[in-house]
């Protein structure tokens, strides 16, 4: 979880406020102190960090709190409340609509990660269902226009892009009005990155603007440089109609609070934060669900449109009626898997469910995961329909073990962990008969009243089986009882 060590050090806080016997003026006041020192730790302006500690104060008044309120669900409430004051400027941005032609402008400092989240923002739309295009206005740094080119050539997109015409003002205007003919519906301008003193380079932006009428310009920030987010979000609204604003390299900075607040001071939405190198590290930023996730209390919505998104609703109940059978098969495991990596690092699925900090799991044991996955995913793909239809564990004769082994490039042994580890998902797997299955729209009504029964059939049983199976996210919600109730309070289920 991005902040996953910002989000552990507020939870104990709030773990060791709840452990009390009774809720006194020491108790609260011990409990702001940790959660100050925290929210300072992560470069939040000390500022902000003073006035959510003395809004807290004003409204949690111990005192006029009359006996049979309960104290601890208060002081939660407002805690959460603040946070999300604190990162929402209560002004969304301009929101492109599917099908209708709109342009977008990424701009920022050098560095700062706008070509990457160029390519990562059109990929996330891609997959919607839109058609977006990008074009490479970055005529300042060599280099600049083949990263793009490299980026969108593998995630299939559309660019424009010149090695010899240096004006981005020709290029950029080119580059939309080509791409409106061709009925693309958003189109994504890269520009130059720039710094505030650097005055030509700010009136070539203005230029680049005036010319290509964008929709919405998207100021892209690196997380790193913390509170001095403000004054370059501040500089860069100056020239240009800043509409909205991406954070990146959210992964491992610690200062990725304080770029967070800073930029939410400036009345600019955040709308994504990037959070890693790969396309996929990108999410959607919601100011609710995410203070929501820092807590520990999970983000529903989240955890089901990702589901949703990876395992399409079409294929689910296909699936899901194979496995209400009781048949779980080599081909199902392979889906399984194929789901699986396509969800991404099971810690930041994890993250969205309540109780649960990311600190589950360590990155080394995701990255072990994930390449034995990719293994057992080789040797499948040297298996024939019948070796992967089957459920007769007699069929595997040591003949086609060997030819496995070959095709896939493998040793033996391995084809054997393999089979192994698919005879022990079978028995969680056996649990899965019976089920009903969900029908259509039935998954995304998953709420707060969300059971274990329903989690279970929305999570593909891979990942399910990763926590423990059945038996394992039954526990899981049993240990998680406590924080059920919070999460109703604080919204967490139906952001
Ligand atoms: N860890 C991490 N690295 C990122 C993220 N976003 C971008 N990067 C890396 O940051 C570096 C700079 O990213 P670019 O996309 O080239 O930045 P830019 O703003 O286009 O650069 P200029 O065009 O020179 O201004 C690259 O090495 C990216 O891989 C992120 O969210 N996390």
């Amino acid at each position: 979880m991005v902040l996953g060590e910002l989000g552990g050090s507020i939870t104990r806080a709030l773990q060791a406020m709840s452990n009390a016997t009774i809720i006194d003026e020491d108790v609260l006041n011990e409990c702001l102190k940790q959660i100050t020192r925290a929210l300072l730790q992560h470069d939040v302006h000390i500022k902000l960090v003073h006035n959510l500690q003395t809004n807290i104060k004003n409204i949690v008044n111990l005192h006029e709190l009359a006996a049979g309120h309960n104290k601890r669900k208060i002081i939660q409430q407002a805690i959460f409340n603040e946070l999300c004051k604190m990162l929402d400027p209560g002004k969304p941005s301009f929101t492109p609509k599917k099908g209708k032609p709109s342009v977008v402008m990424f701009v920022g400092l050098q560095g700062s990660g706008k070509t990457t989240s160029c390519t990562k923002y059109a990929y996330h739309h891609q997959k919607k269902g839109w058609k977006p295009a990008l074009v490479c206005a970055d005529t300042f740094r060599a280099g600049a226009f083949d990263q793009l080119k490299q980026n969108a050539t593998k995630a299939n997109i559309p660019f424009y892009g010149s090695y010899t015409e240096s004006d981005p003002l020709k290029i950029a205007v080119e580059g939309v009005e080509t791409f409106k003919k061709e009925n693309c519906d958003l189109i994504i301008v890269d520009t130059s990155g720039r710094h505030k003193q650097q005055k030509d380079l700010f009136e070539e932006m203005r230029q680049v603007a005036e010319a290509t009428k964008p929709d919405l310009v998207i100021f892209v920030m690196d997380s790193s440089i913390g509170q001095a987010a403000f004054d370059q979000a501040e500089a860069f609204k100056e020239s240009v109609a800043v509409g909205a604003v991406i954070v990146t390299k959210m992964d491992g900075h610690a200062k990725g609070g304080g770029a967070l607040s800073a930029v939410a001071a400036t009345k600019s939405p955040v709308i994504y934060i990037g959070t890693g190198e790969h396309m996929d590290d990108f999410e959607v930023f919601d100011v609710k669900p995410f203070v929501s996730r820092l807590l520990g209390m999970g983000d529903w919505s989240g955890l089901m449109n990702k589901i949703q998104e990876v395992v399409p609703m079409d294929q689910q109940p296909e699936h899901l009626q194979k496995l209400s059978e009781g048949t779980f098969t080599l081909r199902i495991m392979y889906e399984q898997f194929h789901y699986m990596l396509k969800l991404g690092p099971v810690s930041k699925v994890l993250s969205m469910l309540p109780g649960l900090n990311a600190e589950l799991m360590t990155k080394g044991q995701e990255k072990e995961s994930q390449a034995k996955i990719k293994r057992y995913m080789t040797m499948m793909d040297s298996m024939t329909n019948e070796e992967l239809d089957s459920t007769n564990p007699k069929l595997m004769s040591e003949s086609r073990i060997m030819r496995i082994a070959r095709g896939s490039g493998r040793l033996v042994r391995d084809v054997m962990d393999m089979l192994e580890e698919y005879k022990k998902l079978t028995k969680p797997m056996s649990k899965m008969k019976g089920l009903k299955i969900p029908k259509k729209g039935e998954m995304s009504s998953l709420s707060r009243n969300t059971n274990v029964q329903q989690l279970s059939r929305a999570l593909p049983p891979g990942m399910l089986q990763q926590i423990g199976g059945m038996g394992g996210l039954q526990n899981l919600m049993k240990q998680l009882g406590s924080s059920k109730d919070m999460m109703g309070m604080f919204g967490g289920g139906d952001n």
